[in-house]
């Protein structure tokens, strides 16, 4: 079923716990008929509850994977996850800068949904000024997307001006997730091009605290469809019409895991509908 000619690669962290991280990149991008590739930065143990413990790759070990992938295979977009800090995120620029792996999209994990810091303080400087030039695409969170802006924000004309802010500092194209919303009714997500042009997509929220890995699951479903069009408008005019449907792209392909109803509704839906949009 996977198309093998279509490659792509994710630089992240593992879960132990399969929802998020490369775990959940794989499998969306498998899910998108790509085969995926990953560079291993860092390991965690961690599950649905939480972040027990996690390690970074020495840079050595960085380097070598992504001479490896980048000898062997034809990478044709990529995507960063969990850096965890300095030096994993210098190694990863320095190798991003040294071989052709296609459009980059950075999802700036910072902070896991059950607490735990992925990203050490002292990085986050590291990131805006080394990795977001780089970017083809920023995929933050709203508290990472506060970070790297150096703003609050609170509600729509913020979400505008830190998307603004972001692009001024380098990236092309910025999608800020709404996710984290929580009072809003809907879950709106904001998208600025690099032409300019602008537009929300914007889903029912779905009443759940079991949303580990959606970001994940976007930012490589965005990656998936990156590799196989060569440019970005496929890939948001998927994002665009998938928000249509009852459930948000990220939950029809999120490898939600979890105890409740509603997690099992929603891994139902995922087996359901594994082929994809
Ligand atoms: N409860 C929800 N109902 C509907 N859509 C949601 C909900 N939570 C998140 N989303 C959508 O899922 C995607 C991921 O958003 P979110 O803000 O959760 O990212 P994130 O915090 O980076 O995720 P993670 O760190 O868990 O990987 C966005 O498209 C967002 O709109
Ligand atoms: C390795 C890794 N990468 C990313 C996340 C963010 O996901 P979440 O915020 O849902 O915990 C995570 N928990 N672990």
């Amino acid at each position: 079923m996977v198309n093998e000619t279509v490659q792509a690669l994710t630089i992240a962290g593992t879960d132990s716990g399969g929802g998020a991280g490369v775990m959940a990149d794989i499998k969306t991008m498998q899910m998108r008929h790509v085969f995926s590739a990953a560079v291993v930065v860092a390991v965690t143990a961690q599950n649905t509850i939480g972040v027990q413990d996690f390690m970074a790759m020495p840079k050595k070990m960085i380097d070598e994977q992504f001479a490896s992938v980048a000898d062997d295979l034809k990478i044709r977009a990529c995507k960063t996850g969990m850096l965890a800090d300095v030096p994993t995120v210098e190694a990863v620029v320095e190798n991003l800068k040294k071989y052709d792996l296609g459009p980059l999209t950075v999802d700036p994990v910072m902070i896991a949904k059950g607490g735990a810091r992925l990203l050490s303080e002292d990085a986050i400087a590291t990131v805006r000024e080394q990795l977001l030039p780089l970017a083809d695409i920023l995929t933050p969170n709203l508290p990472e997307a506060e970070e790297l802006a150096g703003m609050t924000i609170n509600g729509r004309d913020d979400m505008i001006m830190a998307a603004k802010k972001l692009q001024a500092m380098g990236v092309k194209n910025v999608l800020i997730k709404g996710g984290h919303q929580v009072e809003s009714k809907e879950s709106s997500d904001f998208i600025l091009l690099e032409n300019g042009d602008s537009f929300w997509v914007s889903s029912p929220r779905v009443d759940t605290k079991r949303t580990h890995g959606t970001g994940d699951t976007l930012s490589s479903c965005i990656t998936a469809e990156l590799a196989k069009a060569g440019s970005l408008k496929r890939p948001f005019a998927l994002v665009k019409n998938t928000y249509q449907q009852p459930l948000p792209m990220a939950f029809r392909l999120a490898t939600v895991t979890g105890r409740s109803t509603t997690g099992q509704r929603l891994m139902r839906r995922v087996t359901s509908n594994g082929d994809g949009i």
